[in-house]
């Protein structure tokens, strides 16, 4: 039985096919090269770092496929966006896979509208088109996985991003993929303490491969931050960039729990 990632790459790939057939490429690209000002998500975590603060990129996600539903009843990527602005995050992540984050476009036009802050879309590259789709939607920082692509593509889709003006955040989860996304030019370095085949959660992950991450590079550890005491843990090891949805998803006001969790602003 293939796993959920490989299953994710195939449902990816049916909605490539099907988003060249209603937009070709060249189209996609239009769009994005007509956008204009991208907000600066890689300044944002460094502007928190240098005030000594935990730069938080704080998550709207409806539902995952190891969680399942995070956050029932009404959802509105808008008075979320909102509310974590206020409780003091550098950034955004939103979720726009359906099938298995239950995410839409909408929600990160919605999220990005209501408020100041950069926005990652959160889903899963396999093909340069996305990049121009993300930029067309209103992204400010795309997000590439080392685990389902290969070294030329993560190059390529990196350099279509950076034409576009975007950021690009390199997720891994052990020294072979750290090493491969340290190839690359971007500062973000993101470390995923989710085994995204098996659903382990461990930040033994992040302390594991810390030592690897050049300092002129930002680690943001990304998963299973949901306790005062795994902040601490990484701000002890001197990791102050954080990827967090599950901790905020689940709670009423998703702004407060950030502050709480983090101690700020
Ligand atoms: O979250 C999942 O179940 C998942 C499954 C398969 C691929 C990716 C998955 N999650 C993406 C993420 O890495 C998280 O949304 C993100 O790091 C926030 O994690 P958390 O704070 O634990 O919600």
């Amino acid at each position: 039985m293939s796993d959920i990632l490989n299953q994710i790459v195939e449902v990816k790939r049916a909605e490539l096919a099907a988003a060249l057939k209603r937009k070709p490429l060249a189209a996609v690209r239009e769009d994005a090269e007509s956008r204009v000002l991208t907000r600066d998500f890689v300044g944002a975590l460094r502007g928190k770092i240098a005030a000594g603060q935990a730069a938080v990129i704080a998550e709207i996600k409806k539902a995952s496929p190891s969680k399942g539903v995070l956050r029932g009843g009404e959802f509105i990527p808008a008075d979320i966006a909102q509310s974590y602005a206020e409780g003091g995050a550098a950034c955004l992540s939103v979720l726009t896979d359906k099938q298995f984050f239950q995410g839409e476009v909408d929600y990160l036009k919605q999220a990005r509208a209501s408020c100041q802050l950069p926005v990652l879309r959160k889903d899963f590259m396999i093909d340069p088109y996305q990049i121009y789709e993300s930029r067309a939607m209103g992204a400010d920082c795309v997000l590439l996985i080392a685990a389902i692509l290969d070294d030329a593509q993560m190059a390529e889709m990196e350099a279509i991003a950076r034409t576009l003006d975007m950021a690009v955040l390199v997720e891994v989860h052990d020294g072979a993929e750290l090493d491969r996304a340290l190839q690359l030019k971007t500062p973000l370095i993101g470390i995923n303490n989710r085994n995204l085949r098996t659903f382990e959660v461990t930040l033994d992950t992040t302390l594991a491969l810390q030592k690897n991450v050049p300092a002129d590079r930002i680690l943001v550890t990304e998963s299973g931050i949901l306790a005062a005491a795994d902040v601490k843990r990484m701000r002890d090891a001197n990791v102050n960039a954080f990827l967090v949805g599950e901790a905020f998803m689940r709670a009423d006001e998703p702004g407060e729990a950030l502050a709480k969790l983090f101690g700020q602003p």
